[in-house]
């Protein structure tokens, strides 16, 4: 047993099911990005899972370098039953630490939660560019479709309709 009934550990293969189980309702709601099984597996590595002491996925979480010093938290969910008992801040927590190890200076998200991530040192940015327009050109070169969110580009602009740009300084 530990002491919380939950503990936060890297996730491993056997997790993406329930983790895409999880995330699921939220994509639905158009609150997380989507994102296919086989990219769950591709991107593991970047992910943080929350179980409970029976080994249940309760949460997770996820860290995406994007820059030298700039990384991005994303895909953090908490199951409906365990909302409000911690579970999210261990998340957090956790993936800063992992940030931090990487050598992130500065982290984004996206989110309708601001008031969790303000409480957690994010703070709005507004449409403010976070990084020199050098960076932001390399940046364009990314296929992946959270960095063109972090971009702001128009082509996502239907993804992040009502979320609030966020940055804290580690
Ligand atoms: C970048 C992105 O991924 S954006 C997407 C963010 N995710 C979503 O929008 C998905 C839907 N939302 C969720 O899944 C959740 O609400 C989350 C992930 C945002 C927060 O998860 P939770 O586990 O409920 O967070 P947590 O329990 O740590 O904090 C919530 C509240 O519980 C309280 N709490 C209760 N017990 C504890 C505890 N032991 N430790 C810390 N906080 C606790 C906190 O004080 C907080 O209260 P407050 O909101 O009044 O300040």
């Amino acid at each position: 047993m530990t002491a919380l009934g939950f503990e936060v550990r890297r996730a491993r293969t056997g997790d993406v099911r329930a983790i895409k189980e999880l995330v699921e309702p939220l994509v639905q709601q158009r609150i997380l990005l989507g994102k296919e099984l086989v990219v769950l597996f591709e991107s593991l590595q970047e992910f943080a899972v929350a179980v409970d002491d029976a080994g249940e996925v309760i949460g997770c979480g996820a860290l995406h370098v994007m820059w030298e010093d700039l990384g991005e938290v994303r895909t953090l969910a908490v199951r409906s039953d365990w909302l409000g008992r911690g579970v999210g801040h261990a998340l957090i927590t956790y993936l800063e630490y992992e940030a931090r190890a990487l050598g992130l200076h500065r982290l984004f998200c996206l989110t309708f939660e601001v008031d969790f991530f303000g409480r957690h040192g994010f703070e709005p940015i507004d449409d403010q560019l976070v990084v020199d327009p050098d960076v932001y050109v390399e940046l364009l070169h990314s296929s992946d479709e959270g960095v063109a969110e972090f971009l702001d580009l128009s082509r996502v602009k239907p993804n992040t309709l009502g979320n609030t740009r966020m940055l804290k300084t580690l």
